[in-house]
């Protein structure tokens, strides 16, 4: 079994900057989450593509974090992972909206639910493997 460890990364990301970030998806993966706020409790995103997990296939379930409170979940079918490759996942945000770039034709729009104007805190959680991680 894999253990479910959190890849925690501090970052000092304004809103004029983004984050990319690149990794390997697990060949049997169910579920991975990238996480971006200002502490585990208050999350601008929780970005979570499921492959197969609590009831939800191959979706991509985001979601805002306020005091420990998770907010009104958001989906999207189109789903571009595959169990097993790489994946790069592009997040930039302004005061209204993140904006999740997974490739030229795939994006995810989800507001800016907390109005942060910086994140500090990135976790990476479950079946992924983060090879690079570049702010620009
Ligand atoms: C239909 C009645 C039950 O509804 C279900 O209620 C679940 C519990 O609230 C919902 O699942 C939660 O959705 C949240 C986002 O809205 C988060 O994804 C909750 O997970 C937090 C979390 C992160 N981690 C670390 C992690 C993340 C990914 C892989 C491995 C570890 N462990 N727990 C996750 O438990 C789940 O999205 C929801 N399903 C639906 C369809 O609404």
């Amino acid at each position: 079994a894999f253990v479910m460890e959190s890849q925690l990364i501090v970052v000092n990301l304004h809103s004029r900057k983004s984050i990319k970030v690149t990794g390997k998806v697990h060949s049997e993966a169910k579920s991975f989450a990238l996480n971006l706020g200002s502490d585990g409790s208050n999350l601008l995103l929780h970005f979570n593509p499921r492959f197969d997990n609590q009831g939800d296939f191959r979706t991509i379930v985001c979601n805002s974090r306020q005091d420990r409170e998770w907010g009104e979940a958001q989906r999207d079918d189109r789903f571009p992972f595959q169990q097993g490759e790489e994946a790069m996942i592009w997040i930039s945000f302004d005061a209204k909206n993140m904006t999740v770039k997974m490739s030229e034709e795939h994006e995810i729009k989800f507001p800016n639910r907390l109005g942060l104007e910086r994140i500090e805190f990135l976790s990476v959680d479950g079946d992924f493997k983060v090879q690079s991680i570049k702010i620009d």
